[in-house]
């Protein structure tokens, strides 16, 4: 907090621009952001910008003036700011899949409710224990079909994608495992591809209305919710309409699909590459399953998310993966921070990749090193940030962390493997060019 204070809010300011260049007419910086982007190294696009001008500077990519941050202090005042100060801002190809009542877009009263309710509720204890029971079906039915004697090597991707697909739809509207999941699924990829976006929502849509229908004509109402649109219908305002919560229920997908499985893929690269930390990680996970089978106790939630070093390797991950580089704002008015001027109707970026490998928060930042959160308390860092800040802090961070706990646990604890050789893209979203294949042998112990 105190920090913040030396920051200077005012809308009537004489300061100045950031300096940079707008580029080219309409196109802006748009090529070179995106040639980078492809590379193995997106953040080179910001590093030259870093050098010419300093940590903040201005551009023009996603068809907009774009003040760019690559300053923690700055980035973190503007994701704390005011509601009325900053506004959502997706690229348009994006804000088109979005509902006009979409959490990811709404600002103010309503959204500061379903963003309450939601992030409450993937906190709940009852949450974690119902989702850590279906789990870790979910993994042992993907596990059971991995063989030793297989043609094919796992692909990891694919079958992380799997598991969170189900473990969200789970509790977002409890659906199990089965055909209407598999449908749902299957309209999900054609609107996320944005081939036939809006007929695929439509369907998807349906098939939520149809589960909120059942519950409101159901006279057993649940005490306890058991997924979001119980918690959403238990809302006794009339502002959360079926249209509303039916399409919330979708959006919601956006950036919880990808990001939980590319989370778990990407642990298992650097492990892969980094086999001290996989000794590790296996003795600590082996020890942990040993004691349950002992005491004959079934693994709970909190088992999971005891084991220090697991939680180093999910937070290494995170920081070295930056799944999402960054979130977008627009700015509502004319805003000055650290003397620098935000002119109103600009876009705001705010880059956590070039903070998260910044050789001056991290040392050797290029290197998985789990070991370095040890001694680091990760929650008051300003230089991590991989679920955002503020009134828009990922409601799913305690999902995705538990969720790629299990993973791990089970992985690590059941197999071996040879990693064939892949390489992360970057571009347009963080995934593995060949979805990770693995070779993997039953262990004995
Ligand atoms: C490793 C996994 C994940 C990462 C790295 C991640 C990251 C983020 C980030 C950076 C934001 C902030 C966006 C902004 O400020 O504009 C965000 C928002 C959000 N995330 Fe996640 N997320 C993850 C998993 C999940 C999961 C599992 C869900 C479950 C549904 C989820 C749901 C959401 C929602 C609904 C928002 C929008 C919040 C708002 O605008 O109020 N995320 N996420």
């Amino acid at each position: 907090k105190g920090k913040l204070s030396n920051l200077r809010w005012n809308s009537k300011t004489s300061c100045q621009l950031p300096l940079g260049t707008l580029g080219w007419p309409f196109l802006g910086e748009t090529i070179d952001f995106i040639s980078c982007a492809y590379s193995d190294r997106p953040e080179s696009f910001m590093d030259r910008r870093r050098r010419l001008y300093g940590k903040v500077f201005k551009s023009h990519i996603f068809g907009t003036p774009t003040i760019v941050s690559t300053d923690a202090e700055v980035s973190r005042f503007v994701l704390q700011s005011d509601a009325k100060a900053f506004v959502p801002f997706y690229p348009k190809s994006l804000t088109e899949l979005m509902g006009k009542s979409s959490i990811l877009l709404i600002n103010g009263s309503l959204h500061r409710k379903i963003h309450g309710l939601v992030g409450s509720f993937f906190k709940s204890p009852h949450l974690k224990h119902q989702i850590t029971r279906d789990m870790q079906s979910y993994v042992q039915q993907a596990m059971d079909k991995w063989r030793d004697d297989q043609r094919q090597p796992v692909f990891i991707q694919d079958e992380t994608k799997t598991i969170a697909f189900q473990v969200l739809v789970k509790a977002l509207v409890s659906l199990n495992p089965g055909e209407e999941m598999e449908l749902l699924k299957k309209h999900f990829q054609e609107f996320i591809s944005g081939l036939m976006s809006l007929p695929a929502k439509k369907r998807m849509v349906k098939i939520v209305q149809k589960i909120i229908q059942s519950r409101r004509n159901s006279s057993r109402s649940a005490t306890v919710p058991r997924d979001v649109v119980d918690v959403l219908l238990k809302d006794a305002s009339e502002v959360l309409t079926d249209d509303v919560i039916a399409g919330n229920m979708i959006d919601m997908m956006i950036p919880g699909e990808d990001s939980v499985p590319l989370l778990m893929t990407l642990a298992i690269k650097y492990l892969s590459d980094c086999p001290a930390a996989l000794h590790q990680l296996t003795e600590e996970n082996l020890k942990l399953k040993r004691l349950k089978a002992q005491n004959g106790e079934p693994l709970i939630w909190s088992d999971y998310l005891s084991l220090p070093f697991t939680q180093s390797v999910i937070t290494e991950t995170l920081r070295m993966g930056n799944i999402i580089i960054g979130v977008m704002r627009k700015s509502a008015e004319d805003i000055e921070i650290k003397g620098y001027l935000i002119p109103k109707g600009w876009c705001f970026f705010t880059y956590f990749r070039s903070v998260h490998l910044d050789e001056n928060h991290y040392d050797r930042p290029y290197q998985f090193n789990p070991w370095r959160w040890q001694e680091k308390d990760t929650m008051s860092s300003y230089n991590f940030t991989p679920f955002g800040g503020g009134q828009r802090l990922c409601p799913g961070l305690d999902l995705a962390r538990l969720e790629a706990s299990i993973f791990l646990h089970h992985f690590v604890t059941s197999f071996r493997w040879v990693a064939e050789e892949d390489r992360i893209v970057n571009f347009p979203t963080v995934r593995m060019k060949k979805r990770m294949p693995v070779w993997v042998e039953r262990r004995e112990d």
